[in-house]
């Protein structure tokens, strides 16, 4: 089977151009297989790049646990880029099919004629807490909800219980925003995980620890609902443009410092729809399951 890695501000993904080759079975074996930073070529997780009845391509997107993901904002730009770079579709527009729905990307071409910066409209939030999901409220917005989440004994953080407060929003996948002071790694590392498999998020949830540097400028680590930190976060980047502007801390356009890369969004107060600006590249490619 061959692929083609790339990723987007650092969030590395397996894609499998399925124009050109069938799709390969028992996707959520493969993804864990191949997503194995050991043992497989090492990624985020795999995105196959489908054909579709109502898009120039459709996107399906597995994390590294093999669990499949409803929307993909890194993904979706370097979808967008092996589209056109790769011949499927050569314009400078593309619709691509994903769990959140069809999606407006506007493509950057470089001096080399290949695509290296993707506008994506990530199209509007969900904020109703069912919706997200979540269980930290009946119905409507979860917005500074003190989450109280019980630690394992002698955990390095102190003490047994810790409260911080969640943001809820989905992008078509859910997630859990937290502004703090400095997103350290027991935070990231230790706090994440246990939010991530939090019974009060149903489906699980992606976690977003947010530095505010000024009104305009963020700095966001991810704990990536079944992958683990992740250098970048396209969704979890537009739920944190989002839950800024909920929480009145960041106006409504901001510039992401993501460990990976920069990410520039911005939450249409006309449309609703939250535009996301950040680069792609592509690193190798490859044939996996060569005997
Ligand atoms: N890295 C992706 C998000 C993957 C979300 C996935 N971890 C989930 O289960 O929702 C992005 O750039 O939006």
């Amino acid at each position: 089977m061959k692929f083609i890695k790339m990723h987007g501000a650092g969030n590395d993904y397996v894609y499998v151009d399925c124009f050109s080759q069938p799709v390969p079975e028992n996707l959520p074996e493969l993804a864990r297989d191949i997503s194995h930073r050991h043992f497989g070529v090492g990624a985020d997780g795999l995105i196959l790049v489908r054909p579709s009845e109502v898009a120039d391509a459709r996107m399906q997107m597995f994390n590294a646990d093999g669990s499949e993901s409803e929307m993909c904002g890194n993904g979706i730009r370097c979808v967008a880029k092996l589209v056109h770079d790769h011949g499927i579709a050569v314009k400078d527009r593309l619709k691509i099919e994903s769990g959140a729905g069809v999606l407006d990307l506007q493509l950057s071409v470089g001096q080399d004629g290949k695509v290296d910066r993707v506008t994506v409209d990530m199209g509007a939030p969900i904020l109703n807490a069912p919706d997200i999901p979540t269980t930290l409220a009946p119905s409507g917005p979860v917005i500074n909800v003190p989450f109280m989440v019980t630690l394992p004994t002698n955990h390095h953080l102190g003490n047994a219980k810790m409260t911080v407060e969640a943001t809820c929003v989905s992008m078509g996948n859910p997630h859990c925003v937290i502004f703090v002071d400095r997103a350290t790694d027991e935070l990231v590392l230790e706090l994440g995980p246990l939010i991530e498999n939090d019974a009060r998020f149903p489906r699980r949830v992606n976690v977003e620890f947010v530095e505010i540097i000024s009104p305009t400028e963020v700095r966001q680590r991810t704990w990536e609902r079944g992958s683990g930190e992740t250098w970048a976060c396209g969704t979890g980047a537009s739920a944190v443009c989002v839950a800024g502007v909920l929480t009145g801390k960041t106006e409504r356009r901001i510039l992401n410092h993501l460990l990976g890369g920069d990410l520039i969004l911005d939450w249409d107060a006309e449309t609703e729809h939250v535009m996301m600006t950040g680069p792609a590249t592509e690193v190798f490619q490859g044939e996996w399951g060569m005997s």
